[in-house]
């Protein structure tokens, strides 16, 4: 542990942190000088009496942290007193990819630190954590005391780096580690995370097991393909289904119907492992695409839009305006992915969508529910969509009838894949 701490701390003092707290979010960096004159308070929340804690999970390997990062959340919940609030935080490079790490600030107004200090002794003797604990210096300016563990014991290290606000990052953290982690823009990147939790997740291999051995070929198939895409309840299956119909065209999935029986299993997991489940569910469906557009037009209900969307809209925390601006390169199509012909974006008015939700009166997947609870959620996901290129989405709004939907789609599809 104590050389995992050291191996942070050479970039330390040029880390920035960030704190949700109150819905707002509080950006601080750290100083080994204090300057002299009286430093603005970064949290206007916290007391004086209260006690701060953050909790940084870093080391180990990428799967362990994610699904540590998962775990700790409802440990700190169960196991804090409950006056300790417990509030996502993280801390990164401004700008630099990949320099994320995640974790939890936690304010403590209990009147006693003892609980609180018992287990974060423990987490850091036992889990890839690095704890800070913040004070007031003796000149009574926050200090922030990185916490190391040596010789089975732990020591606040004597040194205290003085807390001093930030100016909001220009692109939101967030967005700084969604490549590789959140959305995975080859085969060989999604399997990867796929061999890495082989030893823990055993439907891990199932899933290898059904994969081709490399990205499928991405040689355009004779006939069109055409996506449909949009938030659930939007009606894709009454369309994909019509157009099949109509078109005489084989109708397809992502993800395909092999994966059925796996797919609850990697909902469970944090977003790096459910994200790759995702991403080579599209492999497996183009290379179906692949064999029937020799024969048929293909009509695919949800694919790479899907995956990249879903995925970038979880991984930003907040409002829209803090997505990644339009053009930026975690917006582009996977260069080993099949391109359909064509890809439809329904939309719908939240409303009418819930309506049909209602009457359609199924179970929801927890994502689902998050849609119609979390208005935010719902803008960053159709924007995300918007935002995909290679091909681009074709929007339509999808609440005058089915027959009339299927009409304007068959009109789009007639000019553009002369169907
Ligand atoms: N144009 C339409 N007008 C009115 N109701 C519709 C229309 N299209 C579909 N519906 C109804 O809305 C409900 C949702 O439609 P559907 O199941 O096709 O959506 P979906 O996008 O496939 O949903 P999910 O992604 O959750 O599977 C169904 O009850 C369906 O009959
Ligand atoms: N190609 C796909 C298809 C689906 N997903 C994810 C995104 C949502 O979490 C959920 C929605 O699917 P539904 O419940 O409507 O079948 O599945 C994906 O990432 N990629």
């Amino acid at each position: 542990m104590a050389r995992r701490t050291m191996s942070l701390l050479p970039q330390w003092s040029t880390r920035v942190f960030s704190v949700e707290l109150d819905g707002a979010a509080h950006y601080f960096s750290i100083q080994e000088r204090h300057r002299g004159e009286e430093a603005p308070r970064v949290f206007s929340k916290v007391q004086d009496h209260d006690r701060c804690y953050s909790l940084l999970v870093c080391g180990g390997d990428r799967v362990g942290r994610a699904k540590f990062y998962a775990e700790l959340k409802e440990k700190l919940l169960r196991d804090l007193p409950p006056e300790c609030d417990v509030s996502p935080m993280s801390s990164f490079l401004p700008n630099v990819k990949d320099s994320l790490i995640r974790g939890y600030f936690l304010k403590d107004n209990s009147g006693s630190s003892s609980p609180s200090e018992r287990l974060l002794r423990d987490l850091i003797r036992r889990d890839p954590v690095l704890v800070c604990s913040y004070l007031k210096g003796k000149d009574g300016q926050l200090c922030q005391h990185l916490w190391s563990h040596a010789d089975s014991q732990t020591v606040e290290m004597s040194k205290g780096y003085y807390v001093v606000p930030s100016q909001p990052p220009e692109y939101h953290p967030s967005t700084l580690n969604i490549i590789n982690s959140d959305v995975f823009y080859s085969f060989e990147d999604a399997c990867e995370v796929l061999k890495e939790c082989g030893d823990i997740i055993p439907e891990a291999t199932s899933v290898m097991e059904l994969l081709p051995s490399r990205a499928p070929a991405r040689s355009k198939p004779d006939f069109p393909v055409i996506v449909i895409e949009g938030l659930d309840a939007t009606g894709k299956t009454t369309l994909t289904e019509s157009l099949r119909d109509t078109l005489g065209a084989t109708l397809l999935q992502s993800p395909p119907q092999c994966l059925s029986p796996l797919r609850a299993r990697f909902d469970q997991e944090p977003p790096l492992v459910r994200r790759a489940f995702y991403a080579l569910g599209n492999y497996i469906t183009a290379e179906q695409v692949g064999q029937e557009g020799m024969k048929t037009p293909v009509i695919v209900d949800r694919f790479w839009h899907s995956t990249a969307a879903y995925a970038i809209a979880t991984a930003v925390g907040g409002p829209v305006c803090n997505l990644p601006v339009e053009g930026s390169e975690v917006y582009r199509w996977p260069s080993d992915l099949l391109q359909p012909s064509l890809v439809i974006l329904l939309t719908l008015d939240p409303e009418e969508r819930k309506r049909r939700l209602r009457d359609r009166g199924q179970g929801k997947t927890e994502e689902e529910q998050e849609l119609d609870h979390n208005q935010l959620f719902r803008l960053k996901v159709e924007e995300a969509y918007r935002r995909i290129i290679g091909p681009a989405c074709v929007t339509v709004d999808a609440s005058p009838s089915a027959d009339q939907v299927l009409q304007q789609v068959q009109l789009l599809i007639r000019g553009k894949c002369h169907l």
